[in-house]
């Protein structure tokens, strides 16, 4: 039995991306719901739901005026370490990974711009990742799901046997840190794919469903909508 309470805890907020689906002058990662950027709502579920979590959160380089700015402006003052991002969400991760020693203990990799995870995610996601090395948070289909071809004729799938991925990804320290040693591939997709790329298995945790990616405009609705619920 391996009991992550005891274990060193980190969690990686990766919003090193520029939102280009999102469009606009200002990256998604810093736009306002509820009163404050995303991003300071996704710290603060990390921070809330277990203070004892390391926090490295991994932005552009050139957006580290703007943030200093944002945390005076909204009097922000959870610890966090401050990383630059990379071209592409892997590097971004892989920039984040350098900032933890090769040491027994769990990191979290999530996305900045998903800040509606629940703690008891988070909680569970540690737990499993302690016990069997990783914890994939992922929620089933509600819709039905046809696989497209590229002649445009579409074919019936089961969605029983399909999820939807969403981050926290959780890893023990010493396998994620091995994995991301690996060269960039298109096939990584996320965390997962690059752990398991090693030939490990990844354990799947159930997610809450909520906690949506924000990605295009129309996120930005409903993500004020949740917020209202969950000021
Ligand atoms: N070079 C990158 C690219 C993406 N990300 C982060 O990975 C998460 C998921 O990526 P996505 O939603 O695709 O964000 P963007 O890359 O910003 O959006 P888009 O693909 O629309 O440009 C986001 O929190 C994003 O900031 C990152 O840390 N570094
Ligand atoms: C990591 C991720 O959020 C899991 O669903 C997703 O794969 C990120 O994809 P993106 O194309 O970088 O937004």
């Amino acid at each position: 039995m391996v009991f992550e309470k005891f274990m060193k805890k980190y969690a990686i907020i990766v919003a090193g991306g520029s939102g280009t689906r999102m469009g606009g002058s200002i990256s998604k990662q810093y736009l306002e719901i509820g009163g404050k950027p995303v991003l300071m709502h996704t710290l603060e579920v990390f921070f809330n739901s277990d203070s004892s979590i390391n926090l490295i959160l991994v932005i552009p380089e050139s957006d580290f005026e703007l943030w200093y700015k944002l945390c005076s402006a909204h009097e922000f003052s959870i610890p966090h370490q401050l990383v630059k991002g990379g071209s592409s969400r892997f590097q971004s991760v892989k920039n984040g990974l350098l900032h933890i020693l090769d040491e027994d203990g769990l990191v979290a990799i999530h996305d900045g711009v998903r800040p509606f995870v629940k703690p008891e995610v988070i909680h569970e996601s540690f737990k499993v990742a302690a016990q069997e090395g990783s914890a994939i948070a992922v929620v089933s289909l509600k819709d039905s799901i046809r696989r497209v071809g590229e002649d445009s004729k579409s074919v019936f799938q089961e969605r029983q046997f399909f999820r939807l991925v969403q981050t926290p990804q959780t890893f023990q320290i010493r396998k994620i840190k091995k994995a991301f040693k690996t060269e960039e591939s298109p096939k990584f997709t996320d965390d997962a794919t690059v752990y398991e790329h090693q030939g490990w298995q990844v354990s799947l945790i159930t997610g809450n469903p909520e906690n949506i990616k924000i990605t295009t405009p129309e996120d930005m609705n409903y993500a004020e909508f949740l917020i209202g619920k969950n000021p």
